[in-house]
C-alpha cells in the first residue's frame, strides 16, 4: 500500500498571490479524485506534490519520505499524464516509448522491450506501434499519454483532466483502462468532469479558492443530499426572487426549460423532490 500525506500544506506564489491554504489530506491506493472550478488550486497542488515547487507551509509525505527535502523520492515513483503534451516528435509510438524509458532510467535493453510491448498491449495501441504519434487521433494520444505514464512501473501517477476532449466511446475505454490500473498504486485525478469522479473514485475532495471544502466517499456525499433537493421549472422572474429566499445551488436547462434546483430540509410550495447527483453535490459545496 503506498500513502501520500498532505499536511497543512500552503503555497504562496512570488508575486504574494495564495493558492494554496493549509491543505490536508491523506491519500492510499485507488483513484482519489480532485474536483474543482478554474482556477482553484488543482494544478499548484499537483505541481507542489510532484516537487516542481516548494510548498511555503507545511509537510508532504509519500511513503513516510519527506518529499519537500527529497523530491526524488516521489520522482523516482511517478507517472504523469498531463492534460496536453506539448509537441510529438516525428517518431513511432514504439520509438518516443524507448527514449522516454531510457529517460525513466530503463537501462536495459530487453526490459525496456518488454515493458514497452506489454504496455502497447495493455492501451490497445499494439497495431500502431509503428505510426507517429502526431498522426493519432486525441483518444489514441490519451492511450499513449498512459503508456509512458505507466513506463517504470509507478507508485503513484497523477492525471491532468484526462478527458477533456474525447468522444463518449474514447472516454469509457479510457476510464476503464485508468480502473484497472488503480488497484495498485495511487491515482490522482485531477479534474472539473463530475462525472468522471463519480464513475472512476473512490475518494474525493473538493477544492475551492485554494482551500479543501469537503473530503470523502462519492456515495455518501450523494446519501448525504437525500431528501434535500427540490426542483421546478421557473421563469426569469421569478429565478432572482428565488434566489433571495432560498438556497439555489444549481439551474439547468431541461428541453429548452430553465430549471432551478434548491437545498432545504423540507419541500418548499410548487417544488417536487429530485435525487441527488454528485453534480449537486459539487454544487452545492461551491455554492
Ligand atoms: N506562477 C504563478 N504565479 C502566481 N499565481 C499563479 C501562478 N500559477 C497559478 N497562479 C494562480 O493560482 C490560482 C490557482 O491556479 P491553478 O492553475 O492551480 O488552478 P486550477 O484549479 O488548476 O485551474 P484550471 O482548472 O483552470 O487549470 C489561479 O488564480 C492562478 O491564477
Amino acid at each position: 500500500m503506498n500513502t501520500l500525506k498532505i499536511n497543512d500544506v500552503s503555497l504562496v506564489y512570488d508575486n504574494g498571490y495564495q493558492a494554496l491554504t493549509a491543505i490536508n489530506l491523506e491519500i492510499n491506493n485507488g483513484i482519489f479524485g480532485l474536483l474543482g472550478p478554474n482556477g482553484a488550486g488543482k494544478s499548484s497542488l499537483m505541481q507542489t506534490i510532484v516537487g516542481l515547487q516548494k510548498p511555503t507551509e507545511g509537510k508532504l509525505l509519500f511513503n513516510e519520505n519527506n518529499i519537500v527535502k527529497n523530491p526524488l523520492e516521489i520522482q523516482k515513483h511517478l507517472g504523469f499524464l498531463p492534460q496536453y503534451f506539448g509537441v510529438y516528435p516525428k517518431i513511432s509510438a514504439y520509438d518516443l516509448l524507448e527514449h522516454l524509458a531510457t529517460l525513466k532510467g530503463i537501462h536495459n535493453k530487453k526490459e525496456r522491450h518488454n515493458q514497452i510491448m506489454n504496455l502497447l498491449e495493455k492501451v490497445n495501441l499494439i497495431d500502431a506501434k509503428n505510426k507517429e504519434v502526431h498522426t493519432f487521433s486525441g483518444g489514441m494520444k490519451q492511450r499513449f499519454g498512459v503508456a509512458q505514464a505507466l513506463l517504470g512501473e509507478p507508485k503513484i501517477i497523477i492525471v491532468d483532466e484526462p478527458t477533456a476532449g474525447l468522444d463518449p466511446e474514447e472516454r469509457n475505454r479510457f476510464n476503464t483502462l485508468l480502473s484497472e490500473i488503480g488497484e495498485e498504486v495511487i491515482i490522482i485525478l485531477s479534474t472539473h468532469l463530475v462525472e468522471d469522479v463519480r464513475n472512476l473514485c473512490s475518494k474525493m475532495a473538493i477544492i475551492k479558492n485554494g482551500e479543501i471544502v469537503a473530503e470523502g466517499i462519492p456515495k455518501n456525499f450523494i446519501a448525504e443530499l437525500q431528501g434535500k433537493l427540490w426542483q421546478k421549472a421557473v421563469d426569469k422572474e421569478e429565478l432572482s426572487d428565488l434566489e433571495t429566499k432560498l438556497k439555489v445551488i444549481s439551474k439547468q436547462l431541461i428541453e429548452k426549460a430553465l430549471y432551478v434546483t434548491i437545498f432545504a430540509e423540507t419541500c418548499p410550495n410548487g417544488f417536487a423532490a429530485v435525487a441527488p447527483s454528485l453534480e449537486q453535490v459539487y454544487f452545492n459545496h461551491l455554492k
